[in-house]
């Protein structure tokens, strides 16, 4: 899609399990553009330290790694794609073990700017290839793009999170598949909002409450804030 004023850059942010992956993923394709999902560059990068041996605690050879991740992402919404070093970790990338060690990379502050940057490059060409670009995580309306076209918080109530990851990592939302994901909901933001603000929005971001809203329902009223911040109207 082209736009006459400049590329559709769209940035979201929001906790885990507020629906940030599912419903970029169906805005981006809804739109015709591409997606980056940056929670995955942090994942691909835990994944390939732990392959490598190396000790997430060790800040610095977590820096190099970074420094050198050799990382293939698809930018195609409807089909996801991570290598690294040629291994395809799509769904490894996604398994508790990785889950419940990310914040170790994400919290260290020389890793950041490492990913950030890059994260930046691909926005830019992905909105050159496409039209526009879909991109989130926990710092993209404030760090990589706080000039984006659309920038959005996705929120939602504790319990609707941990009911959603629930079902989804576990297939149920039973109070014994809810305390099994407590750790990598709750514990994993509070760790995360160290270095990132990710809860309240920050001046210009709009705030879409999924709390009560079904998925469809999620991607209409994200799709209804770019149509009023980007005035870009679906065919
Ligand atoms: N509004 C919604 N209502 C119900 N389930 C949802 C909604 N948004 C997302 N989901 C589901 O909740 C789970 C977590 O969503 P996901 O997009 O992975 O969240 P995040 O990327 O913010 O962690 C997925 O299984 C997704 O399909
Ligand atoms: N822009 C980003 C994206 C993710 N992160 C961190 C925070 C998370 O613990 C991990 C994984 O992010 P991801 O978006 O995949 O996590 P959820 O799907 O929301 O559970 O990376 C970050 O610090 N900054």
């Amino acid at each position: 899609m082209t736009r006459e004023t400049g590329p559709l850059t769209i940035a979201i942010d929001g906790p885990s399990g507020s629906g940030k992956s599912s419903v970029s993923k169906a805005v981006a394709a809804e739109l015709g553009v591409g997606y980056l999902d940056t929670g995955a560059m942090y994942r691909a990068l835990t994944w390939w330290c732990l392959d490598q041996g190396v000790d997430l605690t060790d800040e610095g050879a977590v820096v190099a790694a970074a420094e050198v991740l050799p990382l293939e992402l698809s930018t195609d919404p409807q089909d996801q794609r991570v290598v690294v070093g040629g291994t395809d970790v799509t769904a490894e990338i996604r398994t508790t073990a990785i889950s419940s060690e990310v914040s170790k990379v994400a919290t260290n502050t020389g890793v950041r700017p490492i990913l950030q940057q890059a994260q930046r490059d691909r926005m830019a060409a992905i909105a050159r290839e496409t039209g526009g670009v879909v991109a989130e995580g926990r710092d993209i309306t404030t760090v990589v793009a706080p000039d984006a076209l659309v920038r959005l918080l996705l929120t939602a109530s504790e319990e609707a999170r941990l009911r959603r990851r629930s079902a989804e990592v576990h297939g149920s939302a039973d109070e014994e598949a809810i305390a099994a994901t407590r750790d990598q909901v709750l514990r994993r933001d509070r760790d995360d909002s160290a270095v990132s603000q990710f809860t309240v929005a920050a001046d210009g971001v709009v705030t879409v409450d999924t709390s009560d809203l079904d998925f469809d329902e999620s991607v209409e009223a994200v799709l209804a804030v770019v149509a009023s911040l980007a005035g870009h109207a679906r065919d």
